[in-house]
């Protein structure tokens, strides 16, 4: 394998050589013998930071590749003890050299990922897969100790945003028609499967930190135990409805078909969770952690600054809305005016920047966006 050294926080790696793997002038990282991909760095620096603050004893990375998650946590996030597996011999290998080079110790395991989590009593696992971390929710959440944190990367955006919802029946046990508000609508389905995951196992999650960024859904959830607050996650699992028509959005505990504005048929999305999505006194520690850190990515900021203002509702597309009301679209500058004026929060979301969270209700964002055109 050609390799070269890149520099990743405190992290030394070499990695397979992109110039080695290159096809018709194009590399994509699943084309090397082992897998690294920079642009998934933003993803390590949230993880390496709640690693940190969370005081990780032990954790697992479960599909390390290069190893880098597991480096960064022993190193920056002060883990106590961290695990390194692959099914692959070639990256556990890439791993185990790059442990090496960093100074770091640790157990280096060769096996499916789902065998590695019951391999030894984790407080920290995290899923990185390929694709779908669908096949490891039930493991994951039935594996980990009690209090313990799952960390779970997704990046089959097309079943988890409804473009491919028949995948996402089949891997997450949701309809999906493929609201405006996906993005959300995806993290909620994920973290909906997590919560029916541990609920087998009499376990419930808390949503920790979630969020969406380049072409991939990272969610952090706490896993505890007890059959009735199992039971009680479950009551907050309900579906998001849209009308295609009028674009009336609102969530509901059953399937909602025919819009209560002007009765055309909804679009659907669920069981999901409609809980929130984040804890935000973490997610204030989390900041104060990326403003501190001498090399967070700048994206890691921008990101948490507006998860700290977004509130729990799937978001409103303005593009959308004034394209359905036939107007140009307003400034979100003036939207925004309007809305506070009649008394409502309102907030820009990390999901879309095309996107907006509010309290009014349908009829106030109407009306202020038509006014504001
Ligand atoms: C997306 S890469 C992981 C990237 C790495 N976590 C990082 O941040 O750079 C997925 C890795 O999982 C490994 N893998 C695939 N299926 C697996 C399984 N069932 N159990 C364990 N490892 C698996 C692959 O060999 C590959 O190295």
């Amino acid at each position: 394998m050609n390799l070269v050294e890149v520099r990743e926080g405190e992290a030394n790696l070499l990695v397979p050589d992109p110039a080695s793997y290159t096809k018709d002038g194009k590399f994509d990282p699943s084309w090397a013998p082992v897998f690294y991909n920079p642009r998934m760095r933003l993803n390590r620096d949230l993880s390496v930071i709640m690693v940190k603050l969370n005081r990780v004893r032990r954790a697992l990375d479960a599909f390390t590749a290069s190893g880098v998650r597991a480096i960064r946590y022993s190193l920056e996030g002060k883990a106590e003890e961290v695990n390194f597996n692959d099914i692959d011999p070639i990256a556990l290998e890439l791993a185990r050299k790059n442990a090496e080079l960093n100074g770091v110790k640790g157990r280096f395991l060769n096996l499916d990922a789902r065998a590695a989590m019951f391999n030894a009593r984790y407080d920290w696992i995290d899923i990185d897969p390929f694709g779908t971390p669908a096949p490891f929710l039930l493991d994951g959440t039935a594996a980990i100790i009690r209090k313990g944190i799952l960390a779970v990367t997704a990046t089959d955006l097309t079943a988890l945003e409804g473009a491919a919802p028949r995948a996402c029946l089949r891997k997450y046990g949701s309809v999906n028609d493929g609201l405006s508000s996906s993005k959300e609508i995806g993290v909620r389905v994920l973290l909906g499967s997590l919560v029916r995951a541990a609920a087998v196992a009499e376990r419930y999650i808390e949503p920790m930190l979630s969020f969406y960024a380049d072409h991939y859904i990272r969610v952090f959830v706490r896993v505890l135990e007890g059959a009735s607050k199992a039971d009680q996650s479950l009551r907050s699992m309900g579906f998001v409805y849209e009308c295609p028509n009028c674009l009336y959005m609102s969530t509901s505990k059953i399937a909602v078909s025919n819009c209560p504005k002007c009765g055309g048929r909804t679009k659907l999305a669920g069981p999901l969770w409609l809980d929130r999505i984040e804890d935000q006194t973490l997610l204030e520690n989390v900041q104060q952690e990326v403003l501190s850190g001498p090399e967070y990515s700048k994206k890691a900021l921008e990101i948490v600054s507006k998860l700290r203002m977004e509130i729990n509702f799937p978001y409103w597309r303005l593009d959308k809305l004034a394209s359905m009301l036939k107007v140009p679209m307003p400034s979100r500058t003036k939207l925004f005016q309007c809305l506070r004026e009649i008394g409502r929060h309102v907030t820009e979301t990390h999901f879309d920047y095309r996107g907006f969270k509010t309290d009014a209700n349908y009829d106030e964002i109407v009306n202020c966006v038509k006014v504001q055109s």
